[in-house]
């Protein structure tokens, strides 16, 4: 399991720690990790041109010591100050080891620095900043880390502007400047990196988008922090070998869970036919079909394996495709009964905010979950964290919120995240196909949670699987389960 801390979590652990090692230790081992991923970043060190971007706070110490670290290994360091204050003992460092440090005014070029902590040759340094920038192999984004608060401000926002026309990629310092850490959204203008190094845990904003995209992919470096339960976490191969139920010795075909599906209709097939598919890429034994009897021949004639017709089951996936044919009563009595529901599409207009529904697993795309929550699409697409939370709290219902990163929060608070996905998923009937593979997970025992968590991870390895960087049908990310479901499990 990955975790994901708030900043204060952070903060506190690493009060706790660094009242028991020398002061600086924290920093020298982050920046140690830093100046590691950067040169492995270049693929070497000598001779690379390295822009540092320096904030006013650790998050630049942590740069400017890195960077210290490149500049004694034969990189041209060069740190852009972009605020009055600068951390005084890395910007030391820096200079020792030979690289420099110039200010920022961003239009017309480096000047003199009015603290102590720049060199005195860059009042004459002849190079302008954007010269600087566009030779450089890499920037830096040392601007701010856990301290910083949305957004950019003027001389930062130049800069970054600069690097991003000159295509010079960016390295973020434990998180891209300007995005919200805590929760994943991006009101304002930030970095977009294509690399962040964090330090001693993620942060809510590489787990969840848009943040997470600004990211890039995310390397950790372990600094010794003694952290507390996370707040949001994010399954591992690991934990699906461990999660996902095996059948055993024993087992047979009801034991291993039966999985009821009303979904699809008259007016949309296909929609049966995709999440049969899903769902019979899960664990469960046998999947029976309730459904107008056209739908049930289509989706026979796909998958004789099927059962058409009511029976008993250990789980309901209802609601993909079912267009006008939906039955909002009936789909509330089985809300309230004992079995577990996966709810989607339009099911989830059966949802009222008045029952008990802990054993439901709701799955809305961003417009569905705005519609629950009587917000706009954009609203929810810009804060999923938020109304991720909110509606599973509102409906006593584990949400899961579709997306490119696809947040899982249930009723008693707990978020997982999952990030793996291909953009090439966003393609009809992906959805359908996620919501068979969740009942399935859901009818073999998972609770709402691990099955709407477990279904992610696995609806992404079988779209990864089955895309190869290239176009993909729903149809094939459902044939894709079997195959990615065995490499998982280590088959
Ligand atoms: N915790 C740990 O375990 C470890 C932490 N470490 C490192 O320390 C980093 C945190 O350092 P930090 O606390 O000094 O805060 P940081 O992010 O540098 O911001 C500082 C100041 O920036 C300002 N500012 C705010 N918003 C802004 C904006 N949008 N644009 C521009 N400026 C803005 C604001 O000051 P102001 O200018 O408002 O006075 C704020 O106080 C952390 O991310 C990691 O890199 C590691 O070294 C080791 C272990
Ligand atoms: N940009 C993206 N990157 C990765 N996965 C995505 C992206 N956009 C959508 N997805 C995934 O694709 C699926 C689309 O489901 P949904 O919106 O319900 O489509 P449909 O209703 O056509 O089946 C979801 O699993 C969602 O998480
Ligand atoms: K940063």
């Amino acid at each position: 399991m990955r975790s994901a801390h708030t900043v204060e979590q952070v903060r506190a652990a690493e009060a706790d720690l660094m009242a028991r090692v020398p002061e600086g230790t924290l920093m020298q081992r982050a920046a140690t990790g830093l100046a590691v991923a950067i040169s492995n970043f270049l693929g070497g060190t000598y001779g690379a041109r390295v822009v540092l971007l320096i904030g006013s706070g650790d998050n630049g110490g942590d740069a400017l010591y890195a960077g210290a670290r490149l500049a004694r290994r034969g990189a041209q360091v060069t740190a852009v100050l972009l605020s009055d204050k600068a951390h005084r003992a890395g910007a030391e460092a820096l200079r020792t080891a030979g690289g420099r440090l110039v200010t920022s005014t961003p239009l017309t070029g480096p000047s003199a620095d009015p603290s102590a902590t720049a060199d005195p040759s860059a009042t004459t340094a002849p190079t302008a900043v954007a010269d600087l920038i566009r030779s450089a192999d890499v920037v830096v984004d040392g601007i701010v880390g856990i301290g910083g608060r949305p957004g950019l401000r003027p001389k930062a926002l130049a800069v970054v502007q600069l690097a991003e026309r000159f295509g010079v990629p960016i390295v973020a310092v434990d998180t891209p400047s300007g995005v919200d850490v805590d929760t994943g959204e991006t009101p304002e203008p930030h970095v977009n990196a294509a690399l962040t190094i964090t330090f001693g845990t993620h942060k809510i904003c590489h787990f969840i988008d848009p943040a997470a995209t600004a990211c890039g992919p995310v390397h950790l470096i372990d600094i010794g922090l003694d952290l507390p339960p996370a707040e949001v976490e994010s399954l591992q191969t690991s934990d699906i070998a461990r999660l996902y139920p095996v059948p055993h010795g024993e087992s047979d075909k009801y034991s291993r869970g039966v999985l009821g599906l009303m979904v699809g209709s008259t007016q949309y097939p296909g929609a049966a036919v995709i999440a049969t598919s899903g769902a019979l890429g899960g664990p469960v034994g046998m999947v029976r079909y309730v459904g107008p009897d056209a739908v049930a021949e289509a989706v026979r004639a796909a998958h004789p394996e099927i059962v058409a017709g009511e029976g008993r089951v250990q789980a309901w996936a209802i609601g993909s495709g079912l267009g006008d044919e939906l039955d909002i009563p009936r789909i509330r009595e089985l809300l309230d009964a004992e079995e577990p529901v996966v709810l989607d599409a339009d099911g989830l207009k059966a949802l009222d905010d008045s029952g008990d529904h802990f054993d439901v697993l709701a799955t809305p795309h961003a417009g569905e979950l705005a519609r629950l929550l009587d917000v706009d699409r954009a609203t929810v697409e810009a804060e999923r964290l938020k109304h991720a939370r909110l509606a599973a709290e509102r409906y006593d219902v584990t949400v899961l919120l579709k997306g490119s990163t696809t947040v899982i929060a249930s009723p008693d608070g707990q978020v997982r995240v999952n990030t793996n996905a291909t953009p090439w998923l966003a393609t009809a009937g992906a959805g359908d196909v996620l919501a068979g593979l969740c009942g399935s997970l859901l009818a073999a025992g998972l609770t709402p949670l691990d099955a709407g968590s477990v279904g992610a991870y696995l609806h992404a390895a079988a779209a990864n699987l089955a895309s190869s960087s290239g176009p993909i049908t729903a149809m094939s990310v459902a044939a894709a389960l079997p195959e990615a479901t065995r490499y998982l499990l280590g088959g």
